[in-house]
């Protein structure tokens, strides 16, 4: 069995979070989203209603869709289940989040990922830490590793020795600042690989190097206007090459890969996505894509 190192080959397997495990209750919210850094309160009822129509669209495309527990000891955060964890061919790495409000997430998924067999093959130790949506497969042996607030030295030292069998190229991309250590952003805030040859882009915030190889490389960069990246359109989830899911109200980006032949499902995300910064990629965590 070969696991996830691809963001683009037809999905398979996913593991998400329903709403009503993650945000609980409006109580729960009201008391949390501060806490948690998000832009406003989560209305609950709504959440759940945005994700009635995510997850259809979801389940259209992957035949297997899986959801992690309820569980007292994680937040609202839980709901973005790409991080805690990064599948590469041979199976899992537990992650230690850079946020650590979301520290405890990754307990969760090893007793869901012991439960069901799927392997794990390695855990950041020590001082490490590393968020899931730092670390983008450029291609099935090439890792690219955003070093942030949320990744640090440390993690990406021992990323490198963990995946050392199934990488031939490791690309650490330095991370701006930007709006300070309290804000989410990933490597994934920034570059969405939705097929071999196309990427979406948010160029202001990336390095001039990794722009640049991502040219070398042969990907075609679509590029994401100041305002739709702050509504999360640089977060496109591709489900197979070129069928994007994003979230609703980003329609420049929409059409820039509608015109590069891709087709594009959307969502609306006011309260899964936009009040907790985080767009279908972060929602969900692909376990299996295909290799075509
Ligand atoms: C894959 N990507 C980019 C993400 N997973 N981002 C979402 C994380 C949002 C959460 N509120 C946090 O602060 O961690």
């Amino acid at each position: 069995m070969s696991y996830c190192s691809s963001m683009f080959q037809p999905m398979q397997h996913v593991i998400v979070k329903h709403p009503k495990q993650a945000f609980i209750s409006q109580e729960h919210l009201s008391k949390q989203w501060k806490v948690f850094n998000y832009v406003e309160e989560p209305n609950l009822e709504e959440a759940i209603s945005e994700y009635h129509n995510f997850l259809h669209i979801l389940e259209q495309h992957v035949p297997h869709v899986e959801f992690l527990p309820q569980s007292s000891s994680v937040g609202l955060d839980s709901l973005y289940a790409h991080d805690p964890v990064k599948f590469t061919h041979a199976g899992a790495i537990l992650l230690k989040s850079g946020k650590k409000a979301r520290q405890p997430e990754v307990e969760v998924y090893r007793e869901f990922l012991i439960e069901r067999g799927i392997p794990i093959i390695g855990e950041l130790q020590g001082d490490a830490v590393a968020d899931g949506g730092d670390l983008v497969w450029l291609d099935d042996r090439t890792l690219a590793v955003g070093l942030g607030y949320r990744t640090n030295a440390e993690a990406i030292q021992q990323l490198k020795e963990m995946t050392a069998p199934y990488v031939d190229e490791f690309i650490v991309v330095q991370l701006p600042h930007d709006r300070g250590v309290e804000e989410c952003l990933h490597l994934m805030s920034l570059i969405s690989i939705v097929d071999h040859d196309l990427a979406v882009v948010y160029s202001p915030l990336m390095p001039v190097f990794f722009r640049n190889l991502l040219i070398e490389r042969g990907f075609r960069l679509l590029e994401v206007t100041k305002e739709e990246y702050e509504r999360l359109g640089s977060n496109v989830l591709a489900l197979a090459p070129r069928i994007c899911l994003v979230v609703a109200g980003n329609p420049l980006i929409k059409q820039q890969l509608v015109d590069a032949g891709a087709t594009v499902f959307e969502y609306k995300g006011e309260e899964i996505s936009y009040k907790g910064t985080g767009g279908p990629t972060c929602l969900t965590c692909p376990v299996v894509r295909i290799n075509n």
